[in-house]
This record gives structure tokens, sequence and C-alpha cells, in this order.
């Protein structure tokens, strides 16, 4: 987003706080009409078509970033955190075991962590 873009939104400016409050709508859709409801048809098909549609997803952003268009990219990764968020709800994944992961590898590299790594 923009600076533009976040001066066009009421309230504080939006920060990644909106992804708790993205799952908690989209945890919320369980069993809604999937004809009112993308989210509805989404966690309907259960979590490999949430994977499949995250794939294509994906391949968007991507592409994006390939073509080196840095505000299709950011308007592409909020589809593509969107849909990641749909799956983690089909998967059973809470939000929260995914920001610990992230806080548990805070200030260690990759290239440490994978050095340490047991020999396969
Ligand atoms: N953040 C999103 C969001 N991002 C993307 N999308 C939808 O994701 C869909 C897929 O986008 P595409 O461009 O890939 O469309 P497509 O290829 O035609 O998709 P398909 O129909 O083939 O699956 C579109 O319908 C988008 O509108 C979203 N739909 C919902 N949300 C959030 O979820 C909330 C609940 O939405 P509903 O469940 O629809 O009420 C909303 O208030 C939003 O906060």
């Amino acid at each position: 987003m923009t600076d533009l873009d976040a001066a066009t939104l009421d309230g504080p400016s939006p920060d990644a706080r909106v992804l708790d409050r993205l799952f908690a709508t989209i945890d919320a859709r369980r069993g809604a009409d999937p004809a009112s409801s993308y989210t509805a048809k989404l966690l309907a098909g259960g979590a490999p078509a949430a994977a499949k549609k995250l794939g294509e997803e994906a391949v968007e952003a991507v592409i994006e970033a390939v073509l080196g268009r840095p505000d299709r990219l950011a308007d592409e990764s909020a589809d593509l955190l969107y849909h990641l968020l749909v799956l983690w709800a089909s998967a059973g994944v809470s939000p929260d075991a995914v920001w610990t992961a992230l806080a548990r590898r805070e200030g260690r590299s990759g290239i440490a962590e994978k050095a340490a790594r047991p020999p396969a």
C-alpha cells in the first residue's frame, strides 16, 4: 500500500495487526452461506482447495515481482496473505503458532540455522 492509499483509509495507519483481525473474520465465516461469502466458499472446499488457490495467488505475485511492478505486487501480496490465512483456517493452524515460530527465529541468521541442522 502506498502512503496515498493509506491516507484514504479511516482511523489509524494500518499495520500488521490487520492480519489478526482478518483471521478472526475468516474463522467466523465457517458455515456461512457460500453464495454471500467468498471465504465460506473457499472454506467449504477444505484445505486442498484452499492450498490450490494459494498456489495460484503465489504465481500471480511472482509474476508482478518479475515484471517489476511494485504497486501490483503489493495488491497481489494482499491477495496472497488473505488466501494463506484461509488455508491456515482450513488446516487448523492458528496465527499465534506462526507468530511464535517467527519470533523464535528472530535474530538468527538463516545461514547459521541451516549450518546447525543435523546431517540428512
Ligand atoms: N481480503 C480479502 C480478499 N482478498 C481477495 N479476495 C477475493 O479473492 C478472490 C480471488 O481473486 P482472483 O482475482 O484470483 O479472482 P478469481 O480468479 O476470479 O477467483 P476464483 O473465483 O476463480 O476463485 C476474489 O473474489 C477477491 O475478491 C478477498 N476476499 C475477502 N477478503 C477479506 O475477507 C473478508 C470476508 O469476505 P467474505 O467472506 O467474502 O464476506 C472481507 O471483508 C475481506 O476483509
